[in-house]
């Protein structure tokens, strides 16, 4: 087949990891006569620097042309100071809402040679496989009013606003439920709906839903329990459908279970182009240093494979890739243990290329 990927790197480790998933996916196409075509662009705080705006007119056309996108991640300190609408980080929420990305997927399993990598006991997190299903385009992220006002006593007033409409979380449950009824059909519906209206209202419509799966279970959990029995007994989880900040916070909490935040990759999908790209930020502590884990982005790159374009063996070759090169000892430096074999973030990507078939 024949392919536009559209490759925005971004910031901080976005530079040093998305050119390993670029070096694999090349050698995917290479093996199995697949011709990707690489379009690289600016994105957040490289765009900033050279343009003034973290998502430009030109980077989202070639987005929108493009068949999939791989990202990296955005941001960083030199940005912070700036107003919060010129932020690296709008860029991320722009080309999210203008691709109508609703439905993000971050799948979070322990690699049985990780296991000893986590810091928790081995009974607990052996053989986790959990798929948070995160709302991407609603919710608090983007409901209005919004903003920071000036009150009338020279205080300022921050406001945002957690707005769920039917539709919006119909579609997002009925995503959860097909993921689990290829999975261990269970869904567990994540929100506080003892407190928020908005949740009250999400519960209701994921009662709803499931009718149409009589043969998935759904079961409902507490935000605040939620992300207390993710690292009490993580097993009971499959599917774990949540809000726009739900899922962002369960999802990095998830990430530790498997190791390192350097491993949980994503898709976000649910429109005609979908966006692919780490859970992880643009990591300014390590940056530059060629120590970033790559892995969460060359498991996106898979990802990419299987959701935008069907093809699931190349997908399952990445993943066994990695399998190997992790079963080989080799590790990146937030993910090393004893006997292991630490390597830098280029060196990873070239392994997981030699193990690839
Ligand atoms: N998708 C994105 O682009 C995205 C996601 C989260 C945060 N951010 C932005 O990134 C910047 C830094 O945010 P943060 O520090 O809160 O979160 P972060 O995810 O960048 O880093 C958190 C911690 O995890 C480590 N880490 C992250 N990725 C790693 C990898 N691949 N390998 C090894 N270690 C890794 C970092 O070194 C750091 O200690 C901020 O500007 C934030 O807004 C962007
Ligand atoms: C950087 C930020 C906008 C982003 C989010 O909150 O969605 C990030 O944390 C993520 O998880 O992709
Ligand atoms: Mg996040």
């Amino acid at each position: 087949m024949k392919a536009k990927i559209a490759v925005l790197a971004g910031d901080g480790v976005g530079r040093e990891i998305v050119p390993e998933a670029v070096k694999v996916l090349q050698a995917i196409g290479e093996k199995y006569q697949h011709t990707f075509e690489f379009t690289s662009a600016d994105i957040g705080g490289q765009a900033i620097d050279k343009v003034g705006v973290p998502l430009p007119q030109e980077t989202l056309a070639l987005a929108k042309q493009s068949d999939a996108v791989l990202l990296g991640a955005v941001g960083g300190p030199k940005w912070e100071g700036l107003e919060y609408s010129l932020r690296p980080e709008r860029a991320l929420l722009g080309i999210r809402e203008a691709l109508g990305l609703y439905a993000n997927l971050r799948p979070a399993k322990v690699y049985p040679n990780l296991v000893d990598a986590s810091t928790l006991k081995r009974e607990v997190i052996e053989g986790i496989d959990i798929l948070v299903v995160r709302e991407l385009t609603g919710g608090i992220y983007f409901g209005k009013p919004k903003g920071i006002e000036k009150l009338p006593n020279g205080e300022e007033r921050g406001v945002n606003t957690e707005v769920y409409t039917t539709e919006e979380i119909r579609r997002i449950g009925k995503v959860a439920f097909e993921a689990a009824r290829k999975r261990r059909k269970k869904v567990t519906s994540v929100d506080k709906a003892n407190v928020l209206e908005s949740s009250e209202l999400w519960r209701r419509v994921m009662i709803e839903v499931q009718k149409s799966y009589p043969d998935v279970e759904l079961h409902h959990i507490y935000v605040d329990n939620a992300a207390m029995q993710l690292v009490r007994n993580p097993r009971q989880f499959d599917v774990m459908v949540c809000n726009n900040i739900f899922g962002d916070i369960l999802s990095d909490e998830a990430a530790m279970l498997t190791g390192s935040i350097g491993m949980l990759p994503s898709a976000s999908i649910g429109a005609k182009v979908g966006l692919f790209e780490p859970i992880h930020g643009s990591a300014p502590d390590i940056a530059g240093k060629n120590i970033a884990n790559p892995i969460a982005t060359i498991a996106s790159a898979g990802m990419m494979l299987s959701y935008a374009f069907k093809l699931e063996k190349e997908a399952e070759a990445i993943e066994q890739a990695i399998v190997k090169t992790l079963d080989m000892g080799y590790r990146t430096k937030d993910i090393q243990g004893p006997d292991t074999r630490v390597v830098g973030t280029t060196e990873m990507g070239d392994a997981i290329l030699r193990n690839l078939n």
